[in-house]
């Protein structure tokens, strides 16, 4: 039997391939340079599932993320694992000794967000270098005999054979991301974890410029005792001023309370697409 196909936004030590491991047993895994490749290669067919980071706790959505997959490729969102982020500085220790030494500090810009309070107190004079992942960033340090340190978690440590010299650096505890898990193939989704609930995630297009339209958006979803956990307004890119909103919706699309705010939304002038609806699973 074919195995199951499984792309993520690489090279290994990622947290996305954290996730990925936290969640998959087994089946072929394959890392993705950017998460665009890598959202392609599952509309494309080239693999069966895509696992890609939407949003963490300290730095909020991966915009990248959202707009693709409401700009470029629409592929239902049929899974979602949450991670907790540590971040760590990691460096080669026979080109590295203390923080003073490093000249250069190499992440993912999500990842450089998380730790701007770190880098402004020690590493006020080190260059930042934005990398494609921080797996890619711990690989480049790997494969560097410059005083050059990345950001990344303890698997990039371990897999690129870095010394982490300094814990935990992010600004604020409790970070965590949320990734999204896409598929066309639904049925081939089998996560081994159990799901802690569902979610669903609407896209809405307001009908004009229209005095109060939010406010009567979110109250089809407040008469019905429907509760959200996010509410965001991404543009349409036609022109300032146009948005989407996208909202999450915590319970899955079921047959009366969420098919009543479509209809009742588009009855407004309101374009109602719903990307997914799916478990959420929290990996510990
Ligand atoms: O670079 C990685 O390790 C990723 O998996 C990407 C990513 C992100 O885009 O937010 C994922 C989790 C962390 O928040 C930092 C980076």
């Amino acid at each position: 039997m074919k195995l199951t196909s499984i792309g993520y936004l690489g090279p290994k030590g990622t947290f996305t391939k954290l996730a990925v491991d936290a969640t998959f047993n087994g089946e072929h895994k394959e890392a993705f340079k950017t998460i665009p490749e890598c959202i392609d290669a599952v509309d494309k067919g080239e693999i069966d599932i895509g696992v890609v980071p939407l949003e963490n706790a300290i730095e909020g959505t991966v915009q990248l993320t959202v707009d693709y997959l409401i700009h470029q490729v629409r592929i239902p969102v049929v899974g979602e694992i949450v991670v907790p982020i540590q971040q760590h500085l990691l460096v080669r220790s026979d080109i590295v000794q203390k923080e003073s030494d490093i000249e250069e500090v190499h992440s993912h810009s999500h990842a450089i967000a998380q730790c701007h309070q770190y880098l402004h107190q020690n590493l006020h004079n080190a260059k930042i270098a934005f990398t494609s992942s921080t797996g890619k960033a711990a690989e480049i340090v790997s494969n560097s005999d410059q005083p050059i340190a990345a950001i990344g978690n303890r698997a990039a440590a371990s897999e690129y054979g870095l010394e982490i010299m300094k814990e935990n650096i992010h600004d604020y505890p409790n970070n965590h991301t949320r990734f999204l898990v896409l598929s066309h193939q639904p049925e081939k989704v089998k996560i081994k974890s159990e799901a802690k609930g569902d979610k669903t995630t609407l896209l809405i297009t307001l009908p004009s410029d229209q005095a109060g339209a939010l406010h009567q958006i979110l109250s089809a979803f407040a008469w019905r005792k429907l509760n959200l956990s996010k509410i965001e307004s991404r543009p349409t890119k036609t022109g300032l001023g146009n948005y989407f909103f996208i909202i999450d919706v915590n319970q899955a699309y079921d047959d009366v309370l969420l098919p009543g705010v479509k209809a009742e939304l588009e009855a407004l002038g309101c374009q109602v697409t719903i990307l997914g609806s799916y478990s959420v699973y929290d990996i510990l």
